[in-house]
């Protein structure tokens, strides 16, 4: 089945983007999942509707999948088919990549590896090593760690934003996209639209920090407002100014340490707002602003720039002070808010095991000595 790919996860993104450019190149596409009344719904017509809400022309397009299959219930049918496909590609979130791993690592132990490859399209910083982590910590013989270890997983880095609806056979999204691979890792993924980049760490560092970490930003501060979709969050001047110190550092960031030249800048900012200002995607809040807890990791989108802004000389007090708001501000819209003491020891088990983390930590809590 060397023309087949299967692919893991048909939610937003996957339907919205990554199934769309797979069958695109010329792949057929087996859908794997764990969302029944999904799987149930796009096998009546092996297709759902695809609406890219600002194309000018051909805005409804009908995606056509070779077959679905469930990952519980069809677990062995699954098994087997990967061991006929080389690639297989995600996006199911970071909480569920470990179940498609021991699914991997099921199939394809005992196989000749040397063609296979993962693509994990998930915003995941350093997917490559993550995932290969997940899978070598099956139960595996020496012999088959060696094998498993060899699988191509290249970095990668994925945009488009994409929104489920209460109807099973439609997702929504737009015509801007990018996802790629590291060409270090996978020169040629074999597949046209999943092209390999150089300078993959650049392009992600600018996505990351002006689209994901500017995205999820206004997304927690909106909801505290009762603001209920993105479109909303990303007009608002009040939530763009409260949101505004934040960016300029992220900017800062993004032009001492990764050279990238302000009119550069400016012109991917303006065209992150301006696609996430696009009201004919109907994006509840919920689904950006969504786990906060890994998200504040010293390696994610929030104390990733903060502390490497404050490793390149860059002043930080500003954006300390921002996130500190954004966490209380989080943490009162929860049912059970934690107290402030529970609050600062989440954050301290966080971000307390490295120098760099115990000093954010230490100026958040400066900070909070002044309010009552
Ligand atoms: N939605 C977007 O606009 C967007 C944009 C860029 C990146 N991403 C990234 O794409 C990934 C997916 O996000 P999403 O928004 O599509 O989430 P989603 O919740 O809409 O979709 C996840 C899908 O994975 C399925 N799934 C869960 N566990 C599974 C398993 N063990 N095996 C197979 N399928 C499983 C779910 O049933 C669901 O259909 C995430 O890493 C996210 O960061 C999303
Ligand atoms: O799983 P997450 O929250 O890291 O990100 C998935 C999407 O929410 C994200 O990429 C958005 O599409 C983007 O940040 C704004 O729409």
């Amino acid at each position: 089945m060397s023309n087949t790919i299967i692919h893991f996860g048909g939610g937003a993104l996957g339907r919205g983007l990554v199934i769309p450019l797979i069958v695109g190149s010329g792949y057929e596409v087996i859908l794997a999942d764990t969302n029944e009344a999904l799987l149930h719904n796009i096998k009546e017509n092996m297709s759902y509707t695809l609406d890219i809400t600002d194309a000018k022309k051909n805005r409804y397009r009908k995606i056509f999948v070779q077959n679905v299959l469930s990952c519980t219930s069809q677990e062995e049918r699954l098994i087997s088919l990967l061991q006929e496909v080389d690639t297989v590609t995600t996006s199911v979130r970071r909480e569920n990549l470990k179940h498609v791993a021991k699914i991997l690592v099921k199939a394809w132990k005992d196989e000749d590896i040397s063609n296979k490859k993962v693509i994990c399209c998930e915003n995941i910083e350093h997917v490559s090593s993550y995932f290969q982590e997940l899978l070598l910590k099956q139960d595996l013989t020496m012999e088959q760690k060696t094998r498993i270890s060899q699988i191509c997983i290249p970095d990668t880095i994925v945009d488009r934003i994409c929104s489920a609806t209460d109807d099973l056979n439609l997702i929504k999204s737009e015509m801007f996209y990018e996802c790629s691979v590291d060409a270090k890792q996978l020169p040629n993924t074999g597949i046209k639209y999943i092209t390999s980049v150089s300078d993959i760490d650049i392009h992600f560092a600018r996505k990351r920090f002006l689209m994901n970490s500017y995205a999820d930003a206004i997304s927690f501060f909106a909801l505290s407002k009762g603001i209920k979709y993105l479109h909303d969050a990303a007009k608002s001047n009040e939530i763009n100014d409260i949101v505004k110190p934040f960016i300029t550092l992220l900017k800062t960031l993004l032009r001492n340490v990764y050279k990238i030249d302000e009119d550069e800048l400016d012109k991917w900012a303006n065209c992150y707002r301006n696609r996430l200002t696009n009201n004919n995607i109907l994006r509840d809040l919920h689904t950006v602003a969504r786990n906060i807890i890994p998200k504040l990791s010293l390696e994610e989108r929030f104390l990733s720039p903060l502390i490497q802004a404050k490793n390149n000389g860059i002043e930080i007090e500003e954006g300390v002070a921002f996130l500190k708001e954004l966490i209380f501000t989080e943490n009162k819209m929860k049912d059970s808010p934690l107290s402030r003491r529970d609050l600062l020891d989440k954050l301290k088990e966080l971000w307390a095991s490295n120098e760099d983390g115990r000093d954010i930590f230490k100026m958040t809590q400066e900070l909070l000595k002044d309010e009552i």
